[in-house]
């Protein structure tokens, strides 16, 4: 279970990117984040990997409590969660198999270990037989289906999204969405920021919009079932 509770982030510039913001999202929701740019999506975002830390407020995600942890316990929360990229972020110098196997190498699994898990997460996002290339020899979309290897090779309870299909064409986005899909339907928690709303539409989850810094809407399948957790109104769009 993910909690914020009256969570603001303030940038040494003075810039609010979220105003007292409170969300729970529950273990197995797959949730949208949407909302203008600039309106506060990738702080958000980068809050619950612990990118950044609050400023004020209070966050839980996994049964960290992120306000309380102290540096060294955060390689243990990222455990618990994968990230993808809009950019992928893959090592342009390790094949897609070094890519994948690198988080197992760091915690010490044996060669072995990892050689079986990145076999099945490369079954799994379909790239079996690029086990060998560099991440330049791949298209966009199999780039991002190595990130997203990478991201689930330690099954974690929540896979972060910034804006995953950014950078790919309408198929190959749809092809990346129901590897999303997979992942969430075996109780993977996925939260995406997205500017995609043919997605949005064409596969609807929880939406959480934000504008502003603060969460001006939090529906799932066209009925508000979250309160909304500050003063303002749903949009209506
Ligand atoms: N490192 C930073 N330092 C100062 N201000 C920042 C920083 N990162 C973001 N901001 C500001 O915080 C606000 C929210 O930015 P954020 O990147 O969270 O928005 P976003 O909704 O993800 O936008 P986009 O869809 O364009 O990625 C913006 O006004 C932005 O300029």
């Amino acid at each position: 279970m993910i909690k914020l509770l009256n969570v603001t982030k303030r940038y040494s510039n003075g810039v609010e990117a979220l105003k007292n913001v409170s969300l729970t999202i529950e273990q197995g929701e797959f949730v949208y984040l949407v909302g203008q740019s600039g309106a506060g999506k990738s702080t958000l975002v980068k809050l619950l990997y612990r990118q950044l830390v609050p400023t004020e407020g209070f966050i839980t995600i996994n049964n960290f409590d992120l306000r309380l942890m102290r540096e060294r316990q955060v390689p243990k929360l990222r455990r618990t969660l994968g990230v993808v990229f809009q950019d992928f972020k893959l090592l342009p110098k390790m094949t897609v198999s070094e890519n994948i196997g690198y988080a197992l190498q760091v915690i010490g699994k044996s060669d072995e270990e990892i050689k079986t898990a990145v076999t099945q997460v490369l079954a799994e996002v379909g790239l079996s037989d690029q086990a060998d290339h560099f991440p330049d020899e791949l298209s966009g979309g199999q780039q991002q289906r190595v990130a997203i290897a990478r991201a689930i090779i330690n099954d974690p309870k929540t896979l972060i999204a910034d804006e995953p299909t950014g950078n790919l064409d309408p198929q190959t986005s749809n092809d990346i969405m129901a590897i999303l899909e997979r992942i969430n339907a075996r109780g993977t928690t996925v939260i995406m920021a997205t500017h995609n709303q043919q997605i949005v539409d064409e596969l609807p989850h929880r939406l959480v919009e934000v504008a502003n810094g603060t969460i001006i809407r939090d529906e799932q399948g066209g009925q508000y079932t979250h309160e909304l957790d500050n003063d303002s109104q749903p949009s209506t769009r």
